[in-house]
């Protein structure tokens, strides 16, 4: 079975998460929770408020009661398992931990949130310094939100919410989408290799700031070339290609071609096409009926900034 963390964090900030409410955050901010990348620590980094540490952290309880933080997902669906990374949190980690999560529709405010009914998916379970907690969650519901409650306070690194993502895509009905959006349900099935970095971003929000906030692969040294696969939103017509290579300077790939896949039928959506680095080239695709999945070719290697397919559902 493969690993949950191998879904999208659907609470990551680069996919639109925020923490909206937190019971205390003394020592070190709730945003970090959520910030991407791996924790990291200076010891000896003392400033007004104590020893800094890059996570979520609480004052030291004197009252009943336990701490908590709610998180809004940037990709609402349904959560498979959650990572608790109590990275560099050594005499200051909770014992315990335990995850809620609700789904409210619409834009509530942190007090609706708070007041809506939250089901248990990760029980209260008990916590040990410096380590990244790993908990599948077995239950099917769909979720907009989800509060981390520790027991009785203390210090978080960061928190993952690994997921499937369902979108609310009522508001698009009779428009067009980006069919591939990690945000409307879009997900890279597959790919050839993702050395450097990680094939999802090209389908992440917004723009890549630099090379590594999209896809990489590593020189090929065969004569083959590199590919990943997209599940669209679901089955629809794809007819403008945005093929972003911005950032890939001396990497991009020298050519891309696009293969529409539905079933056993195979439709090329876009022949073997020149790139430039660093450019966000816009391609008109080929009229082709209703496809499920996309594969990108890009020859030989290099790697894609963004990838976006805009079309609509079939
Ligand atoms: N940020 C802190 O200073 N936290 C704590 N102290 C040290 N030294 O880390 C603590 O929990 O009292």
């Amino acid at each position: 079975m493969t690993p949950f963390t191998s879904l999208p964090d659907l609470a990551l900030r680069a996919y639109g998460g925020s923490v909206v409410a937190a019971s205390d955050e003394s020592f070190a901010e709730k945003e970090s929770l959520i910030r991407p990348g791996r924790p990291v620590f200076r010891p000896e980094t003392f400033g007004n408020k104590g020893q800094v540490y890059d996570g979520w952290e609480t004052r030291r309880r004197r009252t009943p009661g336990h701490d908590w933080a709610v998180v809004r997902l940037g990709l609402p669906g349904v959560i498979r398992g959650v990572v608790i990374d109590t990275a560099w949190f050594k005499g200051n980690y909770p014992p315990y931990a335990s995850v809620e999560a609700t789904a409210v529709s619409g834009h509530p405010s942190p007090e609706e949130v708070l007041a809506a009914p939250w089901t248990e998916i990760v029980p209260r379970s008990a916590l040990k310094g410096d380590t990244e907690h790993h908990f599948e969650v077995a239950d099917e519901g769909r979720h907009t939100h989800v509060r981390l409650n520790i027991h009785p306070d203390g210090g978080v690194a960061r928190l993952r919410v690994h997921g499937e993502v369902r979108p609310d895509l009522s508001a698009y009905e009779g428009l067009g989408l980006d069919l591939a959006a990690l945000a409307n349900g879009g997900l890279v099935t597959d790919c050839s290799d993702e050395f450097y970095s990680t094939p999802e971003n090209v389908i992440a929000p917004g723009l890549a700031r630099h090379q590594a906030e999209g896809w990489e692969t590593a020189r090929r040294r065969d004569r083959g070339n590199d590919w990943l696969v997209i599940r669209l939103a679901g089955r629809g017509i794809v007819r403008l290609a945005e093929i972003d290579t911005t950032n890939l300077l001396f990497n991009a790939p020298g050519a891309v071609s696009l293969t529409g896949l539905d079933g056993e039928r195979e439709v090329t959506l876009l022949p073997r096409t020149r790139l430039q680095p660093d450019t966000p080239h816009r391609f008109r695709l080929d009229p082709a009926g209703p496809v499920t999945h996309v594969r990108v070719d890009i020859y030989p290697d290099g790697g894609l900034a963004r990838v976006r397919l805009h079309g609509h559902l079939a």
